[in-house]
């Protein structure tokens, strides 16, 4: 993987929350109606992970014919989606809320419709309210070199108050 995105040196281990799903359960959406996670959502990506240990997370996805961008590959900014819900659903493993800031993502290889992808979310630490994460997809069943990512992606998110930060546009959200 090739970036541009630094990771501070610095950083505080991440901590795992005490209230959070067990490793191997589905982590929950945080919204029903989210693009990325919600189930309810009625063009989203109703993308799945699996809570790992530590502060990771796993899930696939299926690139499907309505993600993509050029001629018979997935389009970037789905695969920007895929990456920004993959390491926001891994960090509620650290049972608070945060917003991405910075999203940084390697496009190392096109991504044919109709592959079937493996995402790895992990957060690498914190730094007072800042929280790094990274995230890669593998593609599943592949001839090519086994476990070499397609993509990967580094997220710089910002812990908020759900309530303070939400609270002046939830009633614009969908209603189920
Ligand atoms: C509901 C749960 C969601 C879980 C998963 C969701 C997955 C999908 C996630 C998303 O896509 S979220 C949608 C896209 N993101 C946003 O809409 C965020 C928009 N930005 C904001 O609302 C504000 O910038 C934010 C509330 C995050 C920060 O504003 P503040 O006024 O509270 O920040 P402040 O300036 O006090 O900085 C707080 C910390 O964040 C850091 N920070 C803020 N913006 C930054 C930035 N751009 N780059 C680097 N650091 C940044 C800042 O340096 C500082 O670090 P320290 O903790 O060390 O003091």
């Amino acid at each position: 993987m090739r970036t541009t995105f630094v990771v501070p040196d610095d950083l505080d281990a991440p901590r795992r929350g005490d209230d959070v799903v067990a490793p191997g359960d589905t982590i929950p959406p945080h919204n029903p109606m989210c693009y990325g996670c919600g189930p309810r959502s009625p063009h989203g990506l109703h993308l799945s992970m699996i809570a790992g240990e530590g502060v990771t997370a796993t899930g696939e996805l299926l690139v499907e014919p309505r993600f993509e961008g050029g001629p018979g590959v997935i389009h970037g900014g789905i695969l920007a989606s895929v990456f920004d819900e993959s390491m926001g659903l891994g960090l509620m493993l650290m049972g608070l809320t945060a917003v991405t800031v910075v999203l940084d993502i390697d496009y190392a290889r096109p991504v044919p419709i109709g592959t079937r992808l493996r995402l790895d979310a992990r957060v690498l630490g914190t730094r007072r309210r800042q929280v790094y994460a990274e995230a890669t997809a593998t593609v599943l069943g592949a001839d090519r070199a086994a476990g070499e990512p397609v993509a990967g992606a580094h997220g710089l998110f910002v812990i908020v108050d759900p309530h303070a930060h939400f609270g002046p546009t939830r009633d614009l959200g969908q209603k189920e």
